[in-house]
């Protein structure tokens, strides 16, 4: 068995998890409220829950629980809304850590916090002690906040040391910067990506400002709350862990996902984009056919990133279709995709496309909290796009922006100011390594393997 431990770290990735673990108790027959079966489910034949939920007895001879496979890193107060939630008995109390509210906001605050740290890292030994053999973990954060930034990073080179080779994923949310309110996120970004290049395998980039527009856009609000947000990235990391949540096609594990999405291994930023999605009133005459769905996959509105994908060329691209498809549509689509050339790769990955199909009910559990529209088919594309040097570029032209060595040298002790300076270059040195690797060709690359 390959499981999946889950990290939720702050207040980014503790409201995403109650969301999220909401739709995996409902996809997996499981009460969100308590983890216990629900007994008018039938039990799924390709159902492999156990990848992310562990069997537990509150009593001996008591009924079966299924507790996540999950740790959770948040002040009080986010810790507080857990027990207040949708999910308020589903998680046991030892993997609640809650951390000091003074710490917030800063990276370097946050990368201090050793006795949290520990008993992170403590509570995954118990996790993997009760699983067969831990694939890989997963882990939640938004790269603006201090928890999200500082903490997170302490905690990767720590479970570097801790748990080896272990794959190690990142779904990192961009926050939408508003450099004169909030400096700082601008700071904490630079300094956690800096870092996760060379302690993450993989990193779904989500992108707070491309979400938003998502949500007024193709949901109708009026206005982006977080709540919506994180509904449309729950339904992403639903189709994402289809394949592995059950026998899927394509993507069935994190490594299998490295290998298809990864040329080189610190190029492993993921653009996404998803389709369709409308809000829960929409009247559909017609569910839309397979063709449709992949042309609107690759339009710019249905991205999670808010850059010109087009501007890009891809390295890799995996499209995961899901619900009621069959492979002579799949086929169908791919082929209006490359004859409308709207996407281009990179002369040494001609390949192109990978595809599979996962036959569960497209957004059938989608709970009514949601307010999204269950189709009956959908897809998700994951791409590995020389276009994404547009976010390190953004940075590295905020930080001159607002002056972030004042800033840092006020607000950010214990880090050396030669530390941001080195966290800088290597986000310039990341924009350089997109544009060569996108102007590389098929010689060149005989002539690096010659050499
Ligand atoms: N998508 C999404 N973004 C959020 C959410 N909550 C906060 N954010 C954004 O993420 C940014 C900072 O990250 P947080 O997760 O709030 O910060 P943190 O990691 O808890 O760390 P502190 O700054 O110490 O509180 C905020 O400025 C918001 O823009 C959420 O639930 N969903």
């Amino acid at each position: 068995m390959k499981e999946y431990i889950f990290l939720n770290i702050g207040s980014t990735g503790i409201n995403l998890a109650q969301s999220y673990w909401h739709l995996f108790c409902l996809e997996h027959g499981i009460s969100p409220n308590d983890g216990e079966p629900d007994l008018l489910c039938l039990p799924k034949d390709d159902d492999n829950s156990h990848v992310i939920f562990r069997e537990t007895k509150t009593i001996p001879y008591g009924p079966i629980k299924y507790t996540p496979r999950s740790v959770f890193v948040g002040e009080q107060s986010e810790i507080d809304s857990i027990r207040a939630g949708s999910c308020k008995n589903l998680f046991p109390a030892e993997s609640l850590i809650d951390c000091p509210s003074e710490c917030g906001g800063v990276y370097s605050k946050s990368y201090m916090l050793k006795v949290q740290l520990e008993k992170t890292i403590e509570q995954m030994r118990k996790e993997t002690e009760l699983a067969d053999s831990i694939e890989g973990f997963m882990l939640f954060n938004s790269i603006g906040g201090g928890l999200g930034s500082g903490f997170t990073n302490a905690l990767l080179e720590q479970l570097g040391d801790s748990f080896g080779k272990t794959q190690k994923a990142g779904f990192n949310f961009y926050p939408v910067y508003d450099i004169s309110s909030k400096p700082h996120q601008v700071i904490n970004s630079i300094l956690a990506l800096a870092k996760m290049q060379d302690l993450l395998n993989l990193s779904f980039v989500l992108d707070n400002s491309a979400l938003a527009r998502m949500c007024t856009n193709q949901l109708e609000r009026e206005s982006a709350s977080f709540k919506d947000m994180n509904s449309i990235a729950t339904l992403f990391l639903s189709q994402l862990t289809c394949s592995m949540r059950n026998d899927g096609a394509l993507n069935t594990s994190l490594s299998e996902m490295e290998s298809n999405l990864v040329p080189y291994p610190t190029i492993h930023n993921i653009v996404s984009s998803m389709a369709p999605l409308y809000p829960a009133q929409k009247v559909l005459e017609n569910d839309l056919l397979v063709t449709d769905i992949t042309l609107k996959l690759f339009e710019q509105a249905s991205f999670m990133q808010n850059i010109d994908i087009n501007q890009g060329k891809y390295m890799a691209c995996a499209v995961v279709y899901q619900g009621d498809i069959v492979p002579k549509d799949v086929g169908h689509g791919i082929s209006r995709i490359k004859t409308s050339r709207t996407i281009q790769f990179v002369d040494w990955c001609p390949t192109g496309f990978k595809c599979g199909i996962n036959y569960q009910t497209m957004h059938e559990q989608i709970p009514d909290i949601m307010d999204i529209k269950r189709v009956k088919r959908g897809a998700l594309m994951l791409g590995n796009s020389s276009s994404y040097r547009e976010f390190p570029k953004m940075f590295v032209q905020m930080s001159e922006d607002i002056n972030a060595l004042k800033i840092f040298k006020k607000d950010f002790e214990c880090i050396e100011e030669s530390d941001y300076d080195v966290a800088l270059e290597q986000l310039k040195a990341k924009v350089s390594d997109y544009t060569e690797i996108e102007a590389e060709t098929v010689e060149d690359e005989g002539q690096t393997e010659e050499h």
